[in-house]
């Protein structure tokens, strides 16, 4: 496995679940080497999708295997693998922790950036580049959703991780925002690894990986993937009783 690669080896996560003698398992033996700059994860509601991107960061740990993000083990180096994997969560406002944009961001600079003119410069020009400078001092609440889940990605691209996991980055956003999004992920140096439901920038990606009931299920080029996983959608689609009326 190369340096700049992540590898899941035989991973499995599995939680206790309240009144059951039986923990739910999440994630089933799981193994990956992702090598390449820009890997889709796509699957349907509750595919465990998510489980998957926080072992990334070790939000989740694995209870079996091992996971190791560019040279460093989630488990016994989690301070250098947080430090180097910029998260950004669906629901912008479960990171964005100060009360205005300007704020946050300057906050995500406070460790790389000790001169705080250089930091205000630096998170002035962030929020220029994803047209937020007119909102970087309202606050946080007064903002769209859209807005919100912007900021929460410039916070995090502010400090130039070098691993940047998106979990489904584009829920709130407008057909403009969502192209600047598509634009900027584009043209990122970083490995960039990103949930969605929207098919259309699945189809960006290299590789993608379609999740489901805890399982990777395939493996391989966008295409195929988002193929693979249309086919799975209909075939479940296909097994409900939507036939007739609900009366
Ligand atoms: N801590 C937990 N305890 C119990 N169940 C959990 C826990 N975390 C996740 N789950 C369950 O694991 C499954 C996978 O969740 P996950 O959030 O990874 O799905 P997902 O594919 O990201 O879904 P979505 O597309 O709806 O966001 C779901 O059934 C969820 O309810």
């Amino acid at each position: 496995m190369g340096v700049d690669s992540i590898s899941l080896s035989r991973v499995s996560v599995r939680v206790a679940v309240d009144d059951s003698q039986v923990p739910k398992t999440l994630l089933h033996d799981v193994s990956l080497d992702l090598p390449e700059r820009r890997i889709g994860v796509i699957g349907a509601n509750g595919s465990g999708k998510s489980t998957l991107l926080r072992l990334l960061n070790g939000l989740v740990a694995p209870t079996e295997g091992t996971v190791v993000v560019h040279g460093h083990s989630t488990s016994s180096e989690l301070r250098r693998v947080r430090s180097n994997v910029g998260f950004v969560f669906t629901d912008p406002l479960s990171q964005l922790v100060m009360p205005t944009g300007r704020e946050d961001v300057e906050l995500s600079l406070r460790r790389s950036l000790r001169n705080s003119k250089e930091r205000a410069a630096r998170a002035e020009a962030v929020l220029d580049r994803f047209g937020l400078l007119h909102l970087a001092d309202q606050s946080i609440y007064e903002l769209s959703g859209g807005e919100r889940q912007l900021l929460a990605l410039a916070a995090v691209l502010a400090v130039n991780p070098g691993v940047l996991v998106l979990d489904e980055p584009s829920t709130l956003l407008d057909l403009r925002n969502r192209e600047l999004l598509r634009r900027t992920i584009g043209a990122l140096e970083q490995q960039v690894v990103m949930s969605t439901h929207d098919l259309d920038l699945a189809l960006d990606m290299e590789r993608v990986l379609v999740v489901e009931a805890g399982r990777i299920v395939f493996d391989g080029g966008a295409a195929e993937g988002v193929a693979h996983y249309r086919a799975l959608c209909a075939a479940a689609v296909d097994g409900l009783p939507l036939k007739g009326s609900m009366s």
